[in-house]
């Protein structure tokens, strides 16, 4: 197998700043311009059947998230952004597909991208070219998450400035043909740095600006103990994590890594904020109760409801 190494993320990097200047988001790939039709087939949308100038063209923010239910629970902006309609008015875009569901709600798309990496990733490759057909600017991009915490109090929030491999690289390996190519994982400082201020104004859960690991699996990937296999001790398993704390790594989730490398590609603003549900030096099980589970999971959205509130010029502080 050829293999392009981590020095790539320096052609990476020049690839990134192709877009410096350009508001749009970008995508790229010059196949798409000999195209007559794009079907953005796991969406249940495409260039001929939809108008996505008028049905997407003035999204400015797009919230991504997990399982399709919380991200229904995410409606709830279209009441605290103060504009019409109940949740219950809210229609799922993508009615024709049950692989993802979306939502939009003013300038604020709400769509799930399912669990690991190949799931976001073909949601992100949709997504962007629906962004870029509908000749979509100034859009930020956020994932709202759960993780798991290292050495940090359950519940607390991690905003990503840089997304790690399991080796705590900076980087995200994917094989194009029969090549590795190594891309580029930091976020966006500016508006990592933005959202910790935001964080001020929702006092009641830490939050803090991390590493995060992003791995190809929650169980002996994330070092747990407790799944159907595992082949090493608690002791390794504490060394390591132990070792990724050291590095700067605040919290383990399966998703930023191509989250980053694509939305940094694309010309996308990007920031990861996932709630903790545990302290990995502690346990590995997830035991709360469900009504503190739901209650954590809220953490990072009244968070980013706020950032959105206050980019619109609609927060009043109670
Ligand atoms: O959808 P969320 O943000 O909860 O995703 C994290 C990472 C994995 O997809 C999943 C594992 O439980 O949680
Ligand atoms: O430990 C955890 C919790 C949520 N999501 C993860 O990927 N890991």
């Amino acid at each position: 197998m050829t293999s392009i190494l981590a020095d790539s993320s320096k052609s990476m990097k020049t690839d990134r700043n192709t877009y410096v200047g350009n508001r749009f988001v970008c995508v790229k790939n010059p196949h798409l311009n000999s195209m007559d039709e794009d079907i953005l087939y796991h969406l249940d949308l495409g260039t001929k059947t939809h108008n996505l100038p008028a049905m997407f063209g003035d999204v400015k923010f797009v919230c991504v998230r997990g399982s399709s239910n919380r991200m229904k629970a995410f409606a709830f902006i279209r009441k605290e952004l103060g504009l019409e309609g109940s949740e219950e008015d809210m229609q799922d875009i993508c009615t024709g597909t049950d692989r993802y569901c979306m939502y939009k709600t003013g300038p604020v798309l709400s769509i799930n991208h399912g669990m690991g990496i190949p799931s976001i990733s073909i949601m992100l490759h949709e997504l962007i070219k629906l962004l870029y057909y509908a000749k979509c600017y100034d859009v930020t991009i956020i994932r709202i998450g759960t993780s798991g915490g290292i050495g940090i109090e359950p519940g607390s929030i991690v905003i990503t400035d840089t997304a790690v491999d399991s080796f705590f690289k900076p980087q995200f390996e994917q094989i194009i043909l029969d090549t590795v190519v190594t891309q580029n994982t930091e976020l966006d400082k500016e508006l990592a740095e933005e959202l910790l201020k935001c964080s001020k104004e929702v006092p009641d859960f830490p939050t803090l600006i991390g590493h995060t690991m992003c791995t190809y699996d929650f169980y002996e990937g994330q070092g747990r103990l407790d799944g159907a296999l595992c082949s090493f001790s608690n002791e390794k398993k504490l060394d390591y994590l132990q070792r990724a704390y050291k590095t700067g790594i605040r919290n383990i989730e399966m998703e930023s890594s191509v989250f980053a490398a694509m939305c940094g590609l694309c010309g996308l603003k990007a920031a990861v904020v996932c709630v903790t549900l545990l302290n990995r030096l502690e346990c590995d099980q997830i035991n709360l109760p469900r009504e503190v589970l739901l209650e954590y999971q809220q953490h990072p959205q009244k968070l980013i409801s706020i950032f959105i509130k206050k980019r619109l010029g609609r927060y009043n502080p109670k």
